[in-house]
């Protein structure tokens, strides 16, 4: 059953050097129970859907147009008190670093159980009971729930901010880099535990990641951006085996799986576009090896590859010969 869907999103920064199309005709949708990865480089726009979504974004950011319904409700029409309202109970946010912003002289379990106060009418003692349920949930042992930041690892740190992110049982948690300060193997735990919980939980989850490697295990599906743009979707499996798109396949050379064939990263030359003027035609085009007239010309609309996969590129596959 559909969560969330993102509609035509188009969401701009009007700065003094111009307009950022920061997000530039961005559609998905998400299920109940599924983990849909947002993968691409620095600065495509991953962050601006997040806070789209949630919001959350600074005074010059605009959703221009486009609608976002979080079941039956449109959430770009609603008030901002209105919005207040949902954040934490219908959707909530676990972001890079996040970890960092822990009370360093304020026990872990009263943090938690400050934030459950703070979004739901009970008294302390109940949101110490809830504190404790969901320290269990995250798999941290009960006796360090009186512990301090500085007694926990940076892995058992994002656990408890997963478990404020979850104080009151959310319909959609968003990771923003959720486990990029981390080392690989506690990273692989936080993703296997985001993964238990979303099932069990029958949450949508939404990944956000510059590594394209990290998803494969958690992930049902994968949409991959490109300057503001959606380039490639389908499921991790097109993704990573039938992928369309130069700019996917350049990006699982740049981040080589962990447990696939020994390969040394290639990085992708040159950088994300300014979105203030972004290329003519495919926006990948001054970076593409494969990119001909039509490419600066044209932009490429999205052309389906099967069920759920589609990409948008004039000569897709193109790298396979
Ligand atoms: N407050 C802002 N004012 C102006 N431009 C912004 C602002 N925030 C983001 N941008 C621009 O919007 C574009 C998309 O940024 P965004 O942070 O969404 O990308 P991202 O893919 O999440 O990258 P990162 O992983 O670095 O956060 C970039 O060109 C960025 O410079």
């Amino acid at each position: 059953m559909e969560l969330l869907r993102v509609e035509n999103l188009k969401t701009y920064f009007h700065i003094s050097q111009g307009i950022v199309k920061a997000v530039d005709d961005v559609s998905f949708t998400l299920a109940y129970g599924q983990c849909l990865g947002l993968v691409g480089e620095s600065g495509c726009g991953k962050t601006t859907t997040a806070l789209s979504i949630n919001r959350l974004l600074p005074p010059e950011g605009k959703i221009q147009s486009g609608n976002i319904y979080l079941e039956a409700v449109n959430l770009t029409a609603l008030s901002d008190d209105e919005i207040r309202k949902r954040r934490w109970k219908e959707i909530s946010m676990i972001f890079q670093g996040a970890m960092n912003a822990l009370n360093p002289v304020m026990k872990i379990g009263e943090q938690i159980a400050e934030a459950v106060v703070l979004h739901q009418q009970v008294s302390h003692q109940q949101a110490w009971g809830r504190a404790k349920e969901l320290f269990e949930l995250v798999e941290l042992e009960p006796d360090r729930i009186s512990g301090y930041p500085h007694e926990f690892s940076g892995g058992m740190k994002q656990r408890a901010m997963i478990a404020m992110a979850l104080a009151c049982d959310p319909k959609l948690v968003i990771g923003d880099e959720p486990t990029t300060a981390l080392d690989v193997m506690v990273q692989a735990q936080i993703l296997n535990l985001l993964d238990k919980l979303r099932q069990n939980l029958n949450m949508g989850l939404i990944l956000i990641t510059h590594d394209l490697s990290i998803l494969g295990e958690t992930c049902d599906r994968i949409a991959v951006m490109y300057a503001g743009k959606i380039v490639e979707m389908g499921s991790t499996e097109d993704i990573y085996h039938e992928h369309m798109h130069p700019y996917t396949y350049r990006l699982l050379r740049a981040f080589p799986h962990i447990r696939g064939p020994k390969q040394m990263p290639e990085p992708i030359m040159g950088t994300p576009p300014d979105l203030i003027r972004p290329p003519s035609g495919c926006r990948f085009h001054p970076r593409c090896d494969y990119a001909k007239e039509i490419c600066r010309e044209e932009e490429p609309g999205m052309t389906a590859a099967g069920d759920g996969h589609a990409y948008a590129c004039h000569f897709g596959g193109a790298f396979n010969g």
